[in-house]
């Protein structure tokens, strides 16, 4: 759960000025990506290769614009779309600059929250109103949990949906399009409105309702104007409708507005990207492009020829290992495919959490992922929050789960039957509000082969992690491991296409390495 606040306060400009830092020496870029970083062209592109240095040249740039116009006191915002995302961002531009960079008011963030801070702004200036006239939100991931959510799947079920009415929030029934955790009732949505209660998605609603308006649309450029020189955006073909909106809104404030990415590697379509908008954007706002094309990461000629034939839509066939020990992470599209792999993989996370069983086998997990690699299990902390507990507390009784664990190491069906009653006398022993129910007999079976997976890898002399292409995003490894499905192999052979959303999963998978990338 994340708290919106109002920022308002936070990034006036008549509040105190940041602390003005000695500029740090630059480090060797190349003409291109200086190019790029340094351009004083109020609308910038920048478009690149994987490895080319896209995060590398946001982080150059956020410091340049930064520190080379000291007169102007406004924020420089560096964007992106995940948190783990924004997390590179800001690690490259504290690593480039020092943490003094991201001091007040200059921040990186998500473009969700933006949003939040945007409506905050809306609702304390009295732009609009909300629901019981609340002026600070709470603005949660997902309506799961909630009182009236329920997982609605049926093109016939009706949710509700956050619309603005004048310029009071209020609600509205629409027919389902994508299956999700949402509510249906009426009563039961706007009772959470009333509490100032919502998820991220009616806060893009009531943004996407206000920037439909031209006069709550100037509301907006007027407080992006007063409170920020520049946006920096990127994996900007990760971008949905409503954040391109607010690029071209910035854009036409007169806000620097820098955008980079790599059309290859828009993965967000469940968040509904439109990578195909960017170049309309693009050139309708007039961005000046600059290309940055010359590769780092790849350290092999392999990978360089791997890296040419996927841009060139060519057959791609990769050697194959029995040893995946040998691979420092293996990636797969989807977690199923990582944990039918060798037992040597140590999947970081079993998926999507349906129920409180999943969540307790999700904390089992966590410790083992905690044991080998020194961090959290994907999902770790939503795990503990679906079982009524503090994430802290639960690490910091570690010892109690890892007896659990320990209960499983026979491997056998009776160890894992005896870990789930142990797991249950854990969660009271830790306070947990909630109780794990007796399952269906289907269900049970997968909670008891998810926990003879944990026994096996368990009894492994060495783990490598794996993870999904989504998680890997960004990131770089020496030696990379795929677990493919059968027909991803038959896409590789046949040559990646970029409008495929599966193919680029795949592209970049492929493109994660610095030396090899392999299958198995
Ligand atoms: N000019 C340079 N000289 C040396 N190394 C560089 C240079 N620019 C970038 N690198 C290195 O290349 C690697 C890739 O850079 P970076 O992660 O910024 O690329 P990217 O384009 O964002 O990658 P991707 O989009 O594929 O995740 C990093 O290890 C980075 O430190």
């Amino acid at each position: 759960m994340s708290r919106c606040l109002n920022t308002w306060q936070r990034c006036s400009i008549s509040s105190t000025p940041p602390q003005r830092t000695t500029m740090p020496t630059r480090s060797p870029l190349t003409s291109e990506q200086r190019a790029a970083a340094t351009t004083t062209a109020n609308r910038a592109f920048i478009v690149a290769a994987p490895g080319s240095g896209k995060t590398t040249v946001a982080a150059e740039r956020f410091g340049v614009i930064r520190y080379d116009t000291p007169t102007d006191l406004r924020r420089i915002l560096a964007l992106s779309f995940t948190r783990s995302a924004r997390g590179e961002l800001a690690a490259r531009i504290r690593r480039r600059w020092g943490s003094g960079a991201l001091s007040w008011p200059h921040q990186a963030l998500t473009l969700d929250t933006l949003h939040c801070e945007i409506l905050a702004f809306l609702l304390r200036r009295q732009v609009i109103s909300w629901m019981g006239d609340h002026t600070e939100l709470t603005v949660l991931d997902t309506w799961r949990g909630q009182t009236g959510a329920r997982w609605m799947s049926k093109e016939m079920d009706y949710r509700r949906i956050a619309v603005l009415h004048g310029t009071t929030v209020g609600s509205h029934g629409v027919k389902i399009t994508r299956p999700d955790y949402n509510i249906g009732a009426k009563r039961h949505f706007e009772e959470h409105l009333a509490a100032g209660r919502c998820t991220h998605t009616e806060v893009r609603q009531i943004i996407a309702a206000v920037l439909r308006r031209a006069e709550l649309r100037m509301e907006v450029a007027k407080y992006l104007t007063a409170t920020t020189k520049a946006i920096i955006v990127d994996e900007v073909f990760d971008a949905n409708e409503l954040d391109l909106e607010l690029v071209r809104l910035a854009a036409s404030a007169r806000i620097s507005t820098t955008v980079i990415g790599d059309p290859w590697q828009a993965l967000y379509d469940f968040r509904g990207a439109r990578p195909e908008l960017v170049p309309q954007l693009v050139e309708h706002e007039g961005f000046e492009s600059f290309p940055v094309s010359a590769s780092f990461r790849f350290e092999t000629p392999a990978m360089i020829g791997i890296a040419e034939l996927a841009r060139a839509h060519r057959p791609i066939a990769l050697d194959v290992t029995n040893d995946a020990t040998e691979c420092n992470v293996v990636l797969a599209h989807r977690w199923d495919n990582l944990w039918t792999g060798p037992d040597c993989i140590l999947p970081l996370s079993f998926g999507r959490l349906d129920n409180q069983t999943d969540a307790a086998i999700a904390l089992l997990l966590d410790r083992l992922v905690q044991g080998h690699f020194g961090h959290a299990a994907i999902y770790a902390d939503e795990a503990a929050a679906l079982l009524g507990l503090e994430p802290d507390i639960v690490r910091a009784e570690g010892a109690l789960l890892g007896a659990v664990l320990e209960t499983l190491r026979p491997a056998t069906t009776q160890a894992a039957t005896a870990a789930i009653t142990a797991l249950r006398a854990v969660l009271r022993l830790l306070g947990s509000p909630r109780q794990l129910r007796r399952m269906p007999e289907a269900g049970e079976a997968v909670q008891l082969d998810r926990l003879l997976a944990l026994a096996r890898r368990m009894n492994q002399p060495h783990v490598v992690a794996g993870m999904t292409v989504h998680q890997a995003k960004g990131r770089e490894w020496p030696v990379v491991g795929l677990r493919l499905a059968d027909v991803e192999v038959a896409r590789l052979t046949a040559g990646l296409k970029q409008e495929r959303f599966d193919d680029r999963v795949l592209y970049v998978a492929l493109t994660r390495a610095a030396k090899k990338v392999v299958r198995c």
